[in-house]
């Protein structure tokens, strides 16, 4: 359905305290079932070395997102590209923090929520995104199909990333928003 509705890149939660969480078997099905220029994201949140390791053995993913407190050092060694998620806290250096990870391909930037390392259903000041970084920007957050044209023409990032805004109940994803959500970010960032 979410490659149906024009996404670019579809996330799969490796994170076990998150509604949306899939097991690896879950993960090879969907995998087998999306078409082959859909970029698979694998989100993981501090996971071990081992962990992402077994399932980059069986699923076939693109890019991996790590949404926690991952150095660079640790991001790197699994070879794949990644990005990495920065929780925007109000002291948040966000040019330092992306300094930090010279290797990754981009850099998502979600609201901070004290002990909840994401996927909050809640956004952060949009002004706070830098325009003058030289990365690639996925803006997350509190989107939704409403304030996602709204964002997306204040923030200018090179992506959206949305969870909560367009489901139903926790963890259950609803077409009509995922398409809406779409069109709408589409529409606002020029096609
Ligand atoms: O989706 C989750 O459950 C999740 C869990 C832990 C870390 C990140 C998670 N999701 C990411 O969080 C952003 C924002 O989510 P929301 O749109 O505010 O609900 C989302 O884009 C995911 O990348």
């Amino acid at each position: 359905m979410v490659a149906e509705a024009g996404a670019d890149a579809l996330g799969l939660v490796f994170y076990e305290h998150s509604p949306r969480c899939v097991t690896a078997p879950e993960a090879v099905s969907i995998a087998a079932a999306v078409p082959p220029f859909l970029t698979l994201v694998g989100l993981f949140v501090n996971a071990s070395a081992d962990t992402v390791n077994e399932v980059l053995a069986k699923v076939p993913l693109n890019l991996l997102q790590f949404h926690g407190d991952e150095p660079a050092e640790y991001c790197e060694q699994f070879q794949r590209p990644y990005i990495k998620a920065l929780r925007m806290k109000e002291d948040l250096d966000v040019l330092a923090a992306m300094a930090g990870h010279p290797g990754a391909r981009g850099f998502l930037l979600d609201a901070y929520r004290p002990g909840v390392p994401g996927g909050t259903g809640e956004s952060f000041d949009w002004q706070r995104v830098p325009q003058d970084s030289g990365q690639q920007i996925v803006l997350a957050g509190g989107l939704t199909p409403d304030n996602v044209a709204a964002a997306i023409r204040q923030a200018h990032p090179q992506g959206v990333d949305v969870s909560g805004g367009v489901e139903s109940s926790p963890g259950r994803k609803d077409a009509d928003r995922v398409y809406t959500f779409i069109a709408a970010a589409r529409q606002a960032g020029g096609g």
